[in-house]
């Protein structure tokens, strides 16, 4: 069986193109820029690269970038006071909570304070409502890329068994959603399922969000399926996937790599969301 390699790095640039150019146009026709704010509190050093990756990406699409550092020993007061700072401004279109935070501070109350229109991570309780309800809104980046990367393979979707693998508020339960409204019949196994592998093996879709170093191989997944690696771990051999990609070439029908495969896509999908909380805004025309 040949396996075809779902080239996230290629499709993100696709999506950050097409974002580019309705930007563009956003500013031709309102007169103002969507704008991204990036919240960084402490100076982890993973999420300071995936920070800067975002900026510097907006940027590159024409967004305007309102970047905040908070210092480590930041506390939830303050965290609260600059979110809503970047509430009440309107030329921030989206406000972006990089997480985790420190050790000790819980990221959901800062995170409820972003109004639904600029929540472009698409975690408050109010998105996560709008997506379950299937009404507009932000819906999470990660999740969006695994659906964007479906499309862009021309992998069908509707009538289809997709397994999900982690439950996750970050991207197992919303991209369960999001395949359920696209049609998939969806089963979500995570650590204290029974007989996972069986299930796995039932999948044409796959989506791997355990958060665990190359867990599925070979005998988890059906020959000719499609698997979609969202995991992402920095090890002594660089950074590897939840899935033994060497195990599945040659057995998958479609794989995606790591990294090169959903990484980008998240980043893409903020941009995308970013220029969509520009147009969700009351003041927007
Ligand atoms: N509020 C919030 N929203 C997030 O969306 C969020 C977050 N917090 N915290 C951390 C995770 C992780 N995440 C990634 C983004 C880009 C790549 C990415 O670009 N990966 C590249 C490799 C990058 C590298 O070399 O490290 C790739 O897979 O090809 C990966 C992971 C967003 N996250
Ligand atoms: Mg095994």
């Amino acid at each position: 069986m040949d396996t075809i390699i779902i080239d996230g790095t290629a499709i993100a640039r696709g999506v950050r193109e097409s974002v580019t150019r309705d930007v563009d146009a956003f500013v031709s026709r309102t007169g103002t820029r969507p704008g991204l704010a990036t919240v960084l509190v402490g100076d982890d050093p993973a999420s300071q690269v995936y920070v800067r990756n975002k900026r510097r990406q907006a940027a590159s699409a024409g967004i305007a970038d309102f970047h905040r550092h908070l210092d480590a020993e930041a506390t939830a007061a303050d965290i609260d006071g600059e979110i809503d700072r970047l509430a009440a401004d309107t030329a921030v279109s989206g406000i972006l909570l990089q997480l985790p935070l420190p050790e000790g501070i819980d990221s959901s109350s800062s995170i409820e304070r972003i109004p639904w229109f600029k929540d472009v991570d698409g975690l408050t309780t109010t998105s996560v409502g709008l997506l379950a309800r299937g009404r507009p809104g932000l819906q999470p980046c990660t999740p969006s890329g695994v659906i964007t990367l479906l499309d862009a393979a021309g992998i069908d979707l509707a009538g289809r068994e997709a397994v999900v693998v982690g439950r996750s508020e970050l991207v197992g339960r919303p991209v369960a959603q999001m395949l359920q409204a696209r049609n998939a019949t969806v089963t979500v196994v995570h650590s204290r399922t029974r007989n996972a592998q069986a299930i796995m093996r039932r999948a044409d879709i796959l989506v791997v969000a355990a958060g665990v170093p190359h867990l599925v191989g070979r005998d988890d997944v059906a020959e000719g399926a499609a698997v979609i690696d969202v995991g992402i771990h920095r090890g002594t051999a660089g950074l590897i996937g939840d899935v033994r990609f060497d195990e599945l070439l040659g057995h998958a029908g479609y794989l995606t790599p790591v990294p090169g495969g959903v990484g980008p896509m998240t980043i893409a999908e903020l941009l995308r969301n970013t220029l969509k909380a520009a147009e969700l805004a009351p003041t927007s025309g």
